[in-house]
């Protein structure tokens, strides 16, 4: 009976490690099992949210990893010398735009920031940006989940592009207002692997009338691996 038992819970955890090996079976795992919010909702219409419901969400959660939070910790012992800000991470660009509105002139928000558009933390892209504006550069930690998925185990190149173009578009923003990118050149020198915890450096390196000239790297945590260099133009519009 002894040995029975412990075969049976043998078989049954092999049974479980490979469900979580299927992808297709995971994420209907995570439908059945998980709360209601995270499913797709089919009214994409969202009524502005009261003010409570304005979750920042480049605060830490238990999503994110250790070394995610030593970077954070990093940078707001920085702020709290006077250097650099943490900038608040809103899901909706209106939001962060609006929020001194009154209640009458507020929008609806039917649209979601690509960069905070899953329910579920840690999924996709987890991230805090800090801005430093005396010297125009804005550094973004980032954690890339397993809906940021390229080659097997890898982040896709097009994630890559969206968290340098959000992280420049920010340094953009801050130093000369309403920006769109015009131009975003990039090397991809060494993968970042899912899971992972990177940070962004970005500095504005010109301006010239209405063009905003940038660059930006992403390193590993330790500073040690150069994964991707960019260079980012933008335009005030
Ligand atoms: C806190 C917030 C959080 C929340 C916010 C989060 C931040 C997210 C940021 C994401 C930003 C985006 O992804 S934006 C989405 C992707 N981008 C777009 O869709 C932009 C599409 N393109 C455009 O709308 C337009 O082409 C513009 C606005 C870029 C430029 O049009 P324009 O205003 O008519 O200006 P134009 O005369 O053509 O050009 C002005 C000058 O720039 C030069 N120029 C223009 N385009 C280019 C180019 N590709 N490469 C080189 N140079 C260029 C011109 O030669 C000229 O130089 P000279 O003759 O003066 O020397």
């Amino acid at each position: 009976m002894f040995k029975f038992s412990v075969r049976l819970i043998k078989g049954l955890m092999q049974v479980t490690a490979w469900l979580q090996e299927q992808p297709v079976l995971t994420n209907l795992l995570y439908r059945i099992s998980g709360p209601a919010s995270y499913l797709p909702s089919r009214d994409l219409t969202v009524t502005w949210p009261r003010a409570e419901e304005h979750k920042d969400f480049s605060l830490p959660n238990s999503s994110w990893s250790q070394s995610m939070r030593n970077l954070y910790n990093k940078y707001m012992e920085l702020s709290q010398q006077g250097s650099w800000i943490r900038l608040p991470s809103y899901n909706a660009t209106v939001t962060h735009f609006t929020e001194q509105c009154p209640n009458s002139a507020k929008p609806q928000v039917t649209t979601r920031l690509f960069t905070r558009n899953l329910d579920v933390e840690g999924l996709g892209f987890e991230y805090v940006v800090f801005y430093n504006q005396a010297e125009q550069r804005t550094v973004c930690i980032f954690q890339a989940g397993p809906y940021l998925e390229g080659s097997h185990g890898l982040i896709h190149g097009g994630a890559i592009a969206t968290i340098i173009d959000s992280t420049a578009g920010i340094c953009a923003i801050c130093t000369a207002g309403k920006v769109m990118t015009a131009n975003l050149n990039i090397n991809y020198r060494s993968p970042i692997v899912l899971g992972s915890t990177a940070e962004v450096q970005c500095r504005v390196d010109k301006i010239e009338d209405r063009k905003i000239f940038l660059s930006a790297e992403i390193r590993n945590v330790d500073g040690q691996v150069l994964h991707t260099e960019a260079t980012i133009l933008f335009v005030q519009v």
